[in-house]
């Protein structure tokens, strides 16, 4: 994997960030490794994290899976980091088992998944750090009522991922669900390189070594210095910017199957670095598509964004047949491939001839290694992001006002924050 600056410091004259604002703050990224080296070496909450290629166990994720013979498909039942990492994982890779995540209480998509599944041949996986989170336990629930409906033996289908404790640790022990633990220290946002992220791609056939192999050789990349290290280079420009009021990053990579991974990406992003007015606003985009929806903005709306755009330099390829079609010429007997790469090249010089700054990510391959190396490369850049801002980057104390309104408003406790929904004065304009 390379992480390319270059086009960040062709527009310096317009943002700032030049060579020499990244060597002032190579000093700060060294200090900012010591403390991250240190909280890995206490395995203290969240640095815990960056340990994760060497302390999960395939093998306990294998076993736990391994008693579910030849399912057709896995439901992943969990929410935020309990979902996002396994999705990365199995959109991008192709098995001949279905993944599915149930990761919203939309009524009409769960009940159109379930219709469409053979339960009898389904593994469920419910996943949830804290064991309590309202979605993940209503949609368990409605699960079990769809198989014992179709007269299928839940509890001989499903296994939980989970905390020591909580509802979800409860049923396990009351219904003997194998289960897999979550790592402790480790926020769902950091958990895809753990049993978390880790045991639908087992389930669907994936080489999960790999995936801990590629996040392995990323971690032998950390040093004390940015110049040393792609992922605290990236991390450390892209706090650089955010100074600058480039408050935005679209994470823009040139691959459908990376689509899910910039989802992924959104949750680390935004959970960890939105903290005391301060944070970098992640913007999901596609290429090539999104040039012909976004780009107009990127290039020509406010310098408050950096682009982030990820290829991998290794794919299969469809070539586009030779044509006599007046004007297309230049199209045939090229490749789909040569197109998308052209197009990118051009997206990225489009950015630099404006003046908006973009980094590019290139992955040798999109498998399970490359995976690995590209979700702990941008772990890593989010947690020395945090260092620099000193923001609390494994907590998530916004989210849980929310959380207590839900609760509120469905009859599950008096919190005040559903009376303020409830008392809220609504602006109708019929
Ligand atoms: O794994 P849990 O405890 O169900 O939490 C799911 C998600 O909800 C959050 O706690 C935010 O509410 C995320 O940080 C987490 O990934």
């Amino acid at each position: 994997m390379q992480i390319d600056l270059g086009n960040v410091l062709d527009t310096a004259s317009v943002h700032g960030v030049s060579r020499e604002t990244l060597e002032r703050l190579d000093d700060r990224v060294a200090a900012a490794h010591d403390r991250i080296e240190r909280g890995r070496e206490t395995d203290e909450h969240g640095y815990a994290s960056l340990n994760l290629p060497s302390s999960t166990d395939p093998a306990e994720i294998r076993e736990a899976v391994g008693g579910f013979e030849n399912p057709s498909a896995i439901v992943t039942v969990g929410i935020g980091g309990s979902a996002l990492g396994a999705a990365t994982l199995t959109d991008a890779l192709d098995s001949d088992v279905e993944a599915h995540y149930l990761d919203n209480v939309d009524p009409e998509a769960v009940a159109s998944l379930l219709d469409s599944l053979d339960l009898g041949s389904t593994v469920v996986n419910v996943v949830s750090r804290s064991g309590t989170t309202a979605e993940t336990l209503a949609n368990f629930l409605v699960v079990q009522e769809a198989m014992d409906d179709a007269g299928v033996d839940w509890a001989d289908r499903t296994f939980v991922t989970t905390g020591e404790e909580g509802n979800l640790r409860d049923l396990a022990n009351q219904h003997d669900l194998p289960v897999l633990p979550v790592p402790d220290g480790v926020p769902g946002r950091f958990s895809v390189l753990s049993t978390v992220g880790l045991a639908a791609a087992a389930l669907c056939g994936h080489d999960i070594e790999a995936v801990l192999e590629g996040a392995a050789a990323q971690e032998a990349r950390l040093s004390d210095s940015l110049f040393d290290s792609p992922a605290y280079a990236y991390g450390a420009v892209c706090f650089a910017l955010a100074e600058r009021g480039y408050t935005a990053n679209a994470m823009m990579p040139y691959a459908e199957s990376l689509e899910t991974f910039s989802e992924w990406f959104a949750q680390l992003w935004a959970e960890s670095l939105g903290k005391d007015g301060l944070g970098q606003t992640p913007l999901r985009a596609l290429g090539a598509t999104d040039q012909h929806s976004q780009l107009q903005l990127y290039r020509a709306g406010p310098r408050d964004k950096l682009v982030t755009l990820v290829r991998a330099t290794d794919r299969e390829d469809v070539s586009i047949p030779e044509t006599d079609l007046d004007g297309l010429a230049y199209l045939g007997g090229s490749s789909l491939g040569e197109l998308l790469d052209a197009e990118f090249e051009a997206t990225e010089a489009s950015l630099v001839a404006a003046g908006q700054p973009n980094v590019r990510i290139e992955l040798d391959e999109v498998n399970e290694y490359g995976l690995g190396e590209l979700l702990y490369a941008m772990e890593t850049a989010c947690v020395v992001y945090g260092e620099l801002a000193s923001v609390e980057t494994f907590v998530q104390p916004a989210v849980e006002w929310g959380k207590r309104a839900a609760r509120g408003l469905l009859g599950g406790g008096d919190f005040e924050e559903a009376d303020a929904v409830a008392d809220k004065e609504r602006l109708i304009i019929d």
